[in-house]
């Protein structure tokens, strides 16, 4: 594919003896929003560090925009536009809002145009009226919120949202999928990491399914839906809308 953003040829990563991702490929076209699935201990996160350089890569390739990415630090892929938000939401509960996503911001720019751009992408993601809030006394949809600002606070071409929806309830998920939906109008290519099947079904273009370790199908959410193998391994029956 000649517009893969995002390209990851056979990568496999070990852990001592645990084989936690073995060839795993796929690409992600600019501006789509990819689904990442798979149950417990599938592989999903450990896929999201390896691909943003928390953990070393065993073998294969990612392409980030046609540059090989892999083997280099977290903060020089951060730096040419690949970010990742933690699992389930994790800010640092003492400090400011605004201080949380300065984090993000420091990667690339001074102090002062730092805190600029981490006051604008609070303002992108509907907080801009609690910056000067303890994270820690943020509702968790909001906390949801500033953990996207610090990832947009980085510059990032491509973002990874490890279950940034954990713990929301409808009307809160359905708040942050339009923002989602919004961030790829901008120009954002989106991979989403969810257990949340309805967000994943009708926010994804794209699904790829992990299980232990290795992707067992790709595909349009219909498609995945119905797929045998997926049914079998993670939705347990047949997804109905
Ligand atoms: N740092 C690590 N050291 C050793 N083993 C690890 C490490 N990180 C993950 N693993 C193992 O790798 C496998 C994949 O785990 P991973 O957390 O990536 O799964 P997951 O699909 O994200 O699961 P979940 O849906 O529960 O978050 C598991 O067997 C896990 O125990």
């Amino acid at each position: 594919m000649t517009d893969a953003v995002l390209a990851v040829a056979n990568l496999s990563k070990q852990f001592g003896g645990l084989q936690a991702l073995r060839d795993v490929s796929f690409t992600v076209a600019a501006g789509e929003i990819l689904g990442l699935i798979g149950p417990n201990g599938a592989g999903k996160t450990t896929l999201f560090n390896t691909l943003v350089g928390i953990h070393k890569v065993s073998a294969g390739s990612i392409r980030l925009e046609g540059r090989e990415i892999a083997g280099r630090k977290p903060h020089r892929i951060a730096a040419l536009g690949l970010t990742k938000t933690f699992q389930n939401v994790a800010l640092f509960m003492d400090m400011s809002v605004l201080d949380n996503v300065l984090v993000g911001a420091l990667l690339r720019q001074d102090l002062r145009s730092a805190r600029v751009t981490a006051a604008a992408c609070l303002d992108r993601v509907g907080l801009g009226a609690v910056l000067h809030k303890r994270a820690g006394d943020l509702s968790f949809p909001e906390r949801a919120r500033v953990e996207l600002a610090r990832a947009l606070a980085t510059g990032p071409r491509v973002i990874l949202l490890d279950e940034v929806m954990a713990a929301l309830n409808a009307v809160e998920m359905d708040a942050i999928m339009g923002l989602i939906r919004s961030l790829r109008a901008d120009g954002l290519t989106i991979i989403v990491v969810e257990h949340h099947m309805r967000a994943i079904m009708t926010l994804c273009d794209r699904i790829v399914v992990l299980n232990f370790g290795q992707k067992i199908a790709e595909g349009s959410p219909a498609a995945i839906a119905r797929d045998p193998q997926v049914v079998r391994a993670y939705l347990g029956r047949e997804y109905q809308a």
